[in-house]
């Protein structure tokens, strides 16, 4: 028995457990919404996307307004690349917001903090708060820094402040899952340190389960309004 089983005592759902429950009610709606400079969120993002399909949810994966001015950008050359590569990834906007049934959220570390494009992002919803179409919807957030202990972890929280603003329920991860024990799983939200070489630990695993645990949160919410 694994450490998991010993905590928790129970087991994860298989395939074809969660393809039935899925089946009997109408597909949960998410928005995987990222920021990225230079990769790492969109990858990130994409295998949230994977993981919430996987679990049978219709999903949009949108990237937020980049707000740097070019001057910054062209002296990166991964920042400028990498914009030029997603050029067709559509822009976030607030209908997606309202849209969505739940949100995974994607985004980088600045200064342990959100970076301004992602903060900007979501001070476009003031309108959809002020007439209370953010409450009940859940979101979970996922993110990366430099240094391995560089912030991801505050960042995931500055991002689950401003959805208890909302009236979001937040679907953390908790330690839900084995994969909360392995590499990128922690129960804020999947965080990946990132270096020269790219990524620094495999989350794809952490990453997709996170994404079907919030497709989960987000069937028992939406069945329970139904109530
Ligand atoms: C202005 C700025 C601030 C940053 N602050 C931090 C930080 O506080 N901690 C850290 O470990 N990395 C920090 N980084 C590194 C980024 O978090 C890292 O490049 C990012 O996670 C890569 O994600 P992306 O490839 O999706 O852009 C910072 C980078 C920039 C440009």
């Amino acid at each position: 028995m694994g450490l998991f089983d010993k905590l928790f005592g129970k087991k994860k759902k298989t395939d074809s457990e969660s393809d039935s429950k899925q089946k009997e009610q109408p597909k949960v709606k998410v928005a995987v919404i990222y920021y990225s400079s230079t990769g790492t969120n969109y990858q990130l993002a994409k295998w949230a996307e994977e993981g919430a399909k996987q679990e049978g949810a219709e999903v949009k994966l949108v990237k937020v307004a980049e707000l740097a001015p070019q001057t910054a950008i062209d002296s990166n050359s991964a920042w400028k690349a990498h914009l030029e590569e997603t050029k067709d990834v559509p822009e976030a906007s607030v209908d997606d917001l309202e849209w969505a049934d739940a949100f995974i959220f994607s985004t980088p570390t600045r200064f342990g903090n959100l970076p301004s494009q992602m903060k900007q992002f979501l001070d476009t919803a003031g309108g959809l708060w002020g007439q209370g179409k953010l409450v009940n919807k859940v979101a979970s957030g996922i993110s990366s820094a430099g240094n391995p202990r560089g912030g991801q972890e505050k960042t995931v929280k500055h991002l689950y402040t401003t959805m208890m603003h909302w009236g979001a329920i937040i679907a953390a991860p908790g330690y839900t899952s084995p994969v909360a024990f392995s590499s990128g799983g922690n129960p804020y939200g999947t965080s990946v340190t990132v270096g020269d070489e790219g990524m620094q630990e495999d989350v794809q695993e952490a990453v997709k389960d996170q994404a079907k645990r919030t497709v989960t949160v987000t069937s028992m919410v939406k069945e329970g309004q139904e109530k």
